[in-house]
Formats: C-alpha cells, sequence, structure tokens
C-alpha cells in the first residue's frame, strides 16, 4: 500500500461544503508489514482506515462518503482513484475490513458459522457448503472460539466472543490485507487483551499485511512494527515507537512520550 500525498474529504450533497478529513498523508505499507495508526477522536484515522479497504471514491457519490481530492493511493497494486465498480469489487474481495462497529454489524439472524461463511456466499452463491463449514471452523478455532460457538446465535456471546466472530468473518475469504478500526473498541477491559493477540497470531500464520487503528497506543505498540500519529487529518509522526518518543518534538509525541515512561517505569521497578 502506498499513500502519496492523499487527501479525503467529505462533501454536503449540494457540494457547498467540504470537509478535509485527511491532508496530504503519505505512507507505505509493504507486503507482510503491520502499521499502526493512532491518533486522538476526529483525527481522521476511520477516514484512511476506509480509503485502505476500498471504500473512499466509491461512485456515484453518495453523500457522507469519503473523496479522495487529492494526491493517490495504490492499494495491493491497485490504484484507488476513480476505480470502476467492478475492480472495485474484486479489491475488496482481497482485503479484509474490521470496522469500528464490526461486532453490532453480524446479522442477529444468523448462526455464527453463517455470519462467518456469508462474504463466501456473497462472492460465489454456489460454493461448496462442506468445504465453506471448514474453512469457518478452521477460524473459529484460530480466534480461540470453541467449535460449539458454530451453531450459536450471536446474541448468546459476549463482546469479547463477538468482536473475534467479526475477526474471523473479516478474514474468511484469506485477504491480502486485513484493515482493523479500533478492533477492542466495546471489548470487555478483562478480555482485551485475549482478542488483540489473536491479530500478531494471525497475522504472523497467515502472513498478510495488516493496518491496525486505534485512539489507544497501547493496542498497536505491540502489533505494529510501524505507527503512524495522525492529528487534524495530518501525519505528525511515523516511525517504530523507540523512534517517536525519542526525543519527540510535537507536543501530542511528548504526552505519549510520557505516558510511555510511565507505564514503563512500574514494570521496570518490578523487573529489580
Ligand atoms: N460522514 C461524514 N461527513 C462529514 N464529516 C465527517 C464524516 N465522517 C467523519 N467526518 C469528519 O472527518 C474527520 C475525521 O473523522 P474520522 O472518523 O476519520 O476520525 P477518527 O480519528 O477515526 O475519529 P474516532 O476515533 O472518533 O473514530 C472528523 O472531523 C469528522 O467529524
Amino acid at each position: 500500500m502506498t499513500a502519496d500525498d492523499l487527501s479525503i474529504e467529505y462533501r454536503s450533497a449540494t457540494a457547498s461544503s467540504r470537509h478535509v478529513a485527511v491532508n496530504g498523508v503519505t505512507l507505505q505499507l509493504r507486503a507482510g508489514q503491520v502499521l499502526g495508526i493512532i491518533g486522538e477522536s476526529g483525527s481522521g484515522k476511520s477516514t484512511l482506515a476506509m480509503a485502505l479497504a476500498g471504500l473512499a471514491d466509491v461512485r456515484p457519490v453518495d453523500e457522507g462518503a469519503p473523496q479522495i481530492c487529492g494526491g493517490s493511493l495504490t492499494v495491493l497494486g491497485t490504484p484507488m482513484r476513480r476505480l470502476g465498480k467492478k475492480a472495485r469489487r474484486v479489491l475488496t474481495l482481497r482485503v479484509g475490513y474490521l470496522p469500528q462497529d464490526a461486532a453490532q454489524r453480524l446479522n442477529p439472524g444468523l448462526t455464527v458459522a453463517e455470519n462467518v461463511a456469508e462474504p463466501i456466499f456473497l462472492r460465489d452463491r454456489r460454493f461448496d457448503q462442506n468445504e465453506a463449514g471448514k474453512l469457518v471452523a478452521t477460524l473459529i478455532d484460530a480466534v480461540h472460539l470453541p467449535l460449539s460457538a458454530l451453531g450459536l446465535m450471536t446474541y448468546e456471546l459476549s463482546s469479547g466472543q463477538l468482536q473475534r466472530v467479526a475477526l474471523a468473518r473479516s478474514l474468511i475469504l484469506d485477504p491480502e490485507l486485513l484493515v482493523a478500526d479500533e478492533p477492542i473498541r466495546g471489548v470487555d477491559i478483562l478480555v482485551r487483551h485475549h482478542v488483540l493477540n489473536v491479530i500478531p497470531e494471525l497475522q504472523a500464520a497467515r502472513g498478510f499485511s495488516a493496518v491496525v487503528v486505534s485512539s489507544d497506543l497501547s493496542v498497536v505498540q505491540d502489533v505494529a512494527q510501524r505507527i503512524a500519529v495522525l492529528q487534524d487529518g495530518v501525519i505528525i509522526g511515523l516511525g517504530t515507537l523507540d523512534e517517536l518518543v525519542t526525543a519527540p518534538e510535537h507536543p501530542y509525541l511528548k504526552g505519549l512520550s510520557r505516558a510511555l515512561a510511565s507505564e514503563r517505569q512500574p514494570r521496570e521497578d518490578e523487573a529489580r
């Protein structure tokens, strides 16, 4: 994935007002790498995530949908500006997208297995049922849910279990890129790390590239090799965690550096 001076805006229905949510972002993600994107609420993280998932610049233009208004974005070798309908469909099948509200988007009228399998049958109605069942069971196991969960309805699951079902669904087509927006938002605090650990485990086993978005540094710091920090749509820091917090100049990065130092201090004291 390569973003070069990428800008993304939202326009009102009459196009009389526009809001630039991502402003001149330049980023690269190599195959098999994990990139973290952090920033405060409203900094443009979700907008960027949507664009990476192939959901920006969709024609005809919908009010409230993000539009690429400057620069370029290439995802899995596909230039995203003015992408045709068919090419976009092909691209989105290669990208696993876990939106912020992924767990709520699961269909309450379907079982866990049916929810996870749905993208397979949306792609190919005639796909072999047994084969789909095997793929679903493999993923349910990979996200550390018991196979007994397959027949349950979504309302029978906890927040952490639901999020793992949503993650399994986003990976069922074996994507080359996973875009996970706030992967543990809404998940019970006690089980957050269980859900979060699943992403690097699966990434290592399956080899996809991933972009993990969060307002919380602790969510991305152990998963991502590189982290981009967004503020008001602009990248104010990009590098490894150590690079970001060593001699930071920007006030937001200084804050991150202090927070990280105070988080690390008790651990070091305990180790003594
Ligand atoms: N559909 C929309 N129409 C108009 N403006 C929007 C729309 N969606 C987002 N915005 C604006 O774009 C900016 C970036 O929003 P975005 O959701 O990408 O930020 P974020 O960093 O993901 O925030 P959060 O962590 O709260 O989800 C914000 O100023 C937001 O108000």
